[in-house]
């Protein structure tokens, strides 16, 4: 039997989603509705993956005093819930999205700060987890009280387990994760370009240019590298081979969490072993299926999979 994917959210999030008429800063307001539903990038990919029908265990640190969403949605969603509560609240986000515009505006709070020993409590959950192939999804920000390196450090155990870790995070974590030696370097990575940008020091505006990096990543032995370019679909580069996949969405009720679900389309791809047209097809349906969702909801497989049939490839030289 193939090992459920575990999927790892050190810093999750309630996501409080309002949508404005039309945003103007320093202005008093009316929001036109509101909307609170649990997120966190990792528990995003689970909810996706879930859908999907992918057997999925989920960890990480939830405050213990407003647990209760999240301990209501894994059990809708038949996640396997290995969680440790911590005293405290877990964070709010903000969401602000602009129907004039069409943009969504992210007021990411820093949220509960980790100890240590907490992490440590999570670190024994995933040792009991891993198994040699399984997929590992490490997502998100890193709470105030861990360093840089702790996505580093623990993507260096995992693969000394044999797991396959799929990394989606930015700024110091992303740079800590990405210096390690060629065997503890993740399996997949999937920035976004502004994210891509901030680890390669200059600007990418071309699409040759992200190529280039994606493929000098995977020389260094990320083997599938995914760029994530909002309504310009995704780059997939993997074996020095790079293909462009996109597909205009039906209908676009909140863009947060689409990456999270091109993640787990990703992964989803991976664990059926699909080749790079197919897990590229697939990546892209998840995400502009969930797009038609407010929270990380995906719709019917069928609906997926007619998606994936209508997804635009190119080949690309870069
Ligand atoms: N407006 C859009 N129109 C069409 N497709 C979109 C749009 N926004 C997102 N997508 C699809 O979702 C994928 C992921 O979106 P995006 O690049 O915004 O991820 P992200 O920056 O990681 O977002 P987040 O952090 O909110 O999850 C894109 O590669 C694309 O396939
Ligand atoms: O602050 P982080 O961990 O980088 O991102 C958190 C977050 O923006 O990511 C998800 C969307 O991808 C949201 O559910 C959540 O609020």
């Amino acid at each position: 039997m193939i090992a459920p994917v575990i999927t790892v959210t050190l810093n999750p999030a309630i996501d409080l989603t309002v949508t404005v008429a039309e945003l103007r800063l320093g202005s008093v307001q009316r929001a036109r509705t509101a909307q609170s539903g649990v997120g966190g990038k990792g528990i995003n990919v689970a909810g996706c993956l879930a859908d999907w029908g992918t057997p999925v265990v989920v960890t990480g640190v939830l405050g213990r005093s407003n647990a209760e969403p999240f301990s209501q949605f894994f059990a809708v969603k038949r996640i396997d819930d290995r969680f440790v509560r911590a005293v405290g609240e877990t964070r709010t986000n903000i969401k602000i999205a602009d129907l004039a515009s069409g943009d969504t505006t992210d007021i990411n709070l820093p949220g509960l700060p980790v100890d240590v020993p907490t992490c440590d409590l999570v670190w024994d959950t995933l040792v009991e987890l891993v198994r040699p192939h399984g997929l590992v999804v490490l997502a998100g920000s890193l709470p105030e009280g861990l360093p840089d390196d702790t996505w580093a450090r623990l993507i260096a155990d995992l693969t000394h387990h044999g797991a396959r870790v799929v990394l989606d995070t930015s700024e110091g974590p992303f740079a800590a994760a990405l210096a390690a030696p060629a065997e503890h370097l993740p399996h997949c990575v999937k920035p976004n370009r502004r994210e891509l940008e901030a680890w390669a020091g200059r600007p990418l505006p071309e699409t040759s240019d992200l190529i280039a990096v994606a493929r000098d990543l995977n020389r260094r032995g990320v083997e599938l590298v995914v760029v994530s370019l909002g309504p310009e679909g995704a780059l997939f580069v993997r074996d020095g081979k790079a293909l462009s996949a996109r597909l205009p969405p039906m209908r676009v009720l909140s863009t947060v969490g689409a990456g999270d679900a091109m993640v787990a389309g990703t992964v989803a791809g991976l664990r059926d072993g699909l080749g790079l047209p197919e897990l590229a097809r697939l990546a892209v349906a998840f995400a502009t299926g969930k797009l038609a969702h407010v929270g990380p909801h995906l719709p019917a497989r069928a609906e997926i999979e007619a998606l994936a049939a209508q997804v635009a490839l190119t080949t690309l030289a870069g």
